[in-house]
């Protein structure tokens, strides 16, 4: 890529943020040119702002940098904007920056039900920006528009469940129970009195948004480009159960499926499906997509979040104990790193993919 592209990062401050900041400072062709978050931070340079908590230091390039207020105004420069923000306030300003031609990648939630916005993960379905088109169209657009990522733990679920429906045709039937770590809730997140010694059975509208959002994103487009298809088709039933767990960083899901085809693969056919399995990201030569999408674990006991949550930078998923399922056909456990995969590197692989095909 010969050309650079005008970056900003609304939510600069947050736990998502700071991912951004980590991702994007030395990026081969984003610059970074705008930090925004809340009111009570802007006017203050970022090293004040913010409560620092990655393991890496601060940027040198961004310690100074005065954070601004998330207006339309303060971004319309940008050609990318990057959204960390907290739902509650995400979508006026989201949609405030696509209306002034900037296209706008976000982690929040609010748009991702939207019958026009893609709801993309980098690892699946950049297909989707094809869509692109029919949003800007009644808003009279050229350059402006939304392109959401998906949950975090809808994330880790679909990687795998899109490289079985590759290899072997739709899926009929998935069951998902996950183990959350903390980051997922954003800082400070859980009181350590509830999380510690602890599992917490329940996180609010998860179980909804992993069953929903596997929909979309493993449908394809309708052949008019205007509308998803969401896997209608071959319907599929995906039922989910969502539970927090102590541990910091790194969602792990067990998940079993069971295939539409009465030729059912084995648990081999499976692993090697996984292991040979590419995406778009990889082939257009996306910086942030990782060499190996799916990462098959052959010991008995992996992946386990702290060993392999930071696997080729958190940029792909773990899967293992891929065994045959006595209920339904296949069961195993796929581990992703929910801040990385699961919300930054997703933003910026997306948009990395945007950009090399031209949508930016
Ligand atoms: N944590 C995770 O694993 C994941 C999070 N997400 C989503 O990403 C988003 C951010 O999450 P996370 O980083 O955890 O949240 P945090 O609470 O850590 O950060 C929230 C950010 O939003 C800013 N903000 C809050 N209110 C306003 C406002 N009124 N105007 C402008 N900025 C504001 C904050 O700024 P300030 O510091 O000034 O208050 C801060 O920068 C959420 O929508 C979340 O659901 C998505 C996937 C995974
Ligand atoms: N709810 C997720 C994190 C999150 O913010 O999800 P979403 O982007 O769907 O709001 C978790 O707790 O782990």
């Amino acid at each position: 890529m010969n050309k650079e592209f005008k970056v900003g990062v609304l939510g600069a401050t947050g736990t998502v943020g700071q991912r951004f900041i980590l991702h994007l400072h030395n990026h081969p062709f984003f610059k970074l040119v705008a930090l925004g978050a809340s009111s009570r931070s802007a006017g203050q340079p970022y090293i004040k702002a913010t409560r620092w908590k990655q393991s890496k230091p601060i940027p040198e390039s961004v310690k100074d940098v005065i954070i601004k207020e998330c207006t339309t105004e303060n971004f319309k420069d940008c050609d990318i904007v990057f959204s960390g923000l907290d739902h509650d306030v995400a979508g006026p300003i989201e949609s405030g920056l696509r209306e002034a031609q900037v296209a706008v990648f976000s982690n929040a939630k609010n748009y991702r039900r939207d019958p026009l916005v893609p709801l993309v993960v980098p690892l699946i379905n950049t297909d989707h920006y094809k869509i692109i088109p029919a949003q800007q169209e009644p808003l009279g657009l050229k350059k402006g528009y939304i392109v959401a990522n998906a949950n975090c733990s809808t994330t880790a679920l679909v990687v795998p469940l899109a490289a079985l429906e590759k290899s072997f045709g739709p899926l009929e039937l998935v069951q998902a129970t996950t183990l959350q770590a903390i980051s997922g809730s954003g800082y400070p997140g859980l009181p350590s009195l509830d999380i510690l010694d602890n599992v917490v059975p329940y996180i609010g509208s998860e179980e909804d948004k992993m069953e929903w959002e596997t929909y979309k994103i493993l449908g394809g487009i309708n052949p008019d480009m205007k509308s998803f298809e969401y896997h209608q088709a071959s319907p599929l039933k995906v039922s989910a159960s969502c539970n927090r767990v102590p541990v910091i960083d790194g969602h792990m899901v067990c998940a079993s499926v069971k295939f539409a085809s009465p030729n059912k693969p084995t648990p081999e056919q499976v692993m090697e499906a996984f292991k040979n399995y590419k995406c778009d990201a990889q082939s257009v030569g996306a910086p942030s997509a990782p060499a190996q999408v799916i990462t098959v674990h052959e010991e008995e006991d992996r992946p386990q979040p702290r060993l392999d949550r930071d696997h080729q930078n958190g940029a792909g998923v773990n899967v293992g104990r891929v065994r045959e399922d006595s209920i339904f056909d296949i069961k195993f456990v796929v581990l992703a790193n929910n801040v990385q995969i699961g919300a930054a590197t997703s933003s910026v692989m997306n948009a990395e993919v945007a950009a090399l095909q031209g949508y930016v």
